[in-house]
Order: structure tokens, then sequence, then C-alpha cells
């Protein structure tokens, strides 16, 4: 999926389902799909506007102008100010449209949440971004970090339905892309970090969020999402052979 997104009036948000289905260049970013699930889960009307990532000396002006820093996606574009990084989009979002909200109020609960979202950017997105462009030991290396991050995960779910309690929260929007792409990365590579009899908890997890009615709607075929890594590996390990 795609970024930036535009907060706009209901007409432009009507388009928004015909946009998501028709989105070529991003549609696999799980950056993109864990504010839109926070958009929807608000019920806010956006405009969504695609950016094509494919070659990295091209981006928008729009996107150059709104995330001059890092060109990256998402932005969430709001009365005419753009606010980058996922993770602060979601915390922008929950802090403006006070409906359902997703972060808790309680100081200490907001830092902790803040700091899982964070160990699960690190540990396990760039970890199994990792694991997708290595090969041999670094591989062996590379996946059990993952897994150990898994292995955390699974403790914190103890006596919870979701990772934000009764329901769910921000770390559920957070961790996401984990009950989504993980399965496929494991699959493109041929490694495994979600083992059922180790890992019950996050199992049915994973099985209650993709069946959450704003993530059910965003869904692709898991062959589409095995063939992208695929894909992306080839590149990533050809371009590793060349230095
Ligand atoms: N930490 C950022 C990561 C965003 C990110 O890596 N976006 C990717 C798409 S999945 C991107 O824009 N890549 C373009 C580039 O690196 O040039 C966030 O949470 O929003």
């Amino acid at each position: 999926m795609t970024g930036p997104l535009e907060q706009a009036g209901p007409e432009m948000g009507q388009n928004l389902e015909a946009r998501t289905q028709l989105d070529v260049y991003t549609w696999y970013s799980p950056y993109v799909h864990r504010v839109a699930w926070v958009l929807k889960l608000k019920g806010i009307d956006y405009e969504f506007v695609e950016e094509n990532l494919k070659d990295p000396n091209k981006r928008s002006p729009l996107l150059l102008n709104c995330n001059p820093v890092y060109r990256k996606i998402p932005v969430l574009i709001h009365h005419g100010k753009p606010i980058v990084e996922s993770l602060f989009i979601i915390e922008y979002i929950d802090d403006t449209w006070k409906d359902n909200p997703i972060l808790p109020t309680d100081p200490y609960e907001r830092a902790m949440a803040r700091f899982w979202a964070s160990f699960i950017d690190e540990r396990l997105l760039e970890g199994s971004k990792r694991v997708l462009s290595v090969k041999g030991d670094q591989l062996k290396m590379e996946t059990k970090q993952v897994s150990d991050a898994m292995e955390v995960l699974e403790g914190m779910l103890e006596g919870k339905k979701f990772f934000g309690g009764e329901k769910i929260g921000f770390l559920d929007i957070a961790f996401g892309w984990i009950a989504i792409w993980l399965g496929a990365i494991e699959e493109a590579v041929g490694v495994e970090f979600f083992n059922r009899r180790k890992l019950p908890l996050l199992e049915t997890w994973k099985d209650k969020f993709k069946e959450f009615h704003v993530v059910k709607d965003s869904l692709y075929p898991t062959e589409k999402l095995v063939r992208f890594f695929t894909k992306y590996r080839h590149s990533q390990l050809k371009l590793a052979a060349k230095k």
C-alpha cells in the first residue's frame, strides 16, 4: 500500500476502497497499512495518494516536500501539515480524533507502549528485512534474533486476548503486520518464526487480528506476498554478491 495519505472530505473518502484495490507500487508496505487501519478504525475519511517507489531517484514533489528528511512513506497530511513516521502518525491520529482511543491513557502505560512498538520495529520489522537479505550463518543468526523477539511477544500475551487487553490497541496495530507478512517471509526464505507449539498465544492472536474488520479488508493473498518477498530476496542477494 502507499502514501502520502491525506485526510479529506467525505466525497474523497468514498473513493478509498477503489483506490486501495488499485494500488500497485507499495501495497506491501506494513507502515502504510498500520496507518490506514487506524484511520478506518476511527472512521476518518481520507484521500489515498499513491507514490511510485520503484526508482529511488524519482520521488514526487509532494513526497519530497512532505518528508524531505527521509523521503519515505507514509505521510499524513492534515490541514496542509505533513506528519511522518507511521508510529508518530498513529499517535497524532489518536490525539486528534478521540473516538475509539487506541493508546493507553496512563502515562506509564503509554511510555511502555511506545517502547514495545519501537522494539518491534527494530527487532522484528528491520530484523525480518535482514533475514530476507542474507544467507548461510548470517541467515541463521538473523532468524534466531527474530524468533527470540517473537518469544518475548508471546510472553506479553499471557492472560490477554490482544496486546491492548480486551480490545485491539496501539501495540496490536503496530505488531499487526506480523500476522500478515511474517508467514510469507518464512515461506519465501524457508525459515520458521511461527512455531504453533512454542508460540500458541501469538498464533491465536494472529488469527483473531486477521479477522478484525478493518484488517480483513486489507489482506492480500499469501501467494502474492510470497512472490513479492521471493523477488525482493533475489534482488537483495544479487546486490550483496556484487559488493
Ligand atoms: N520508520 C518509517 C519507515 C517507512 C518506510 O520504510 N517506508 C518505505 C516503504 S515500506 C519507503 O518509503 N521506502 C522508500 C525509500 O526507502 O526510499 C515509518 O515507520 O514510517
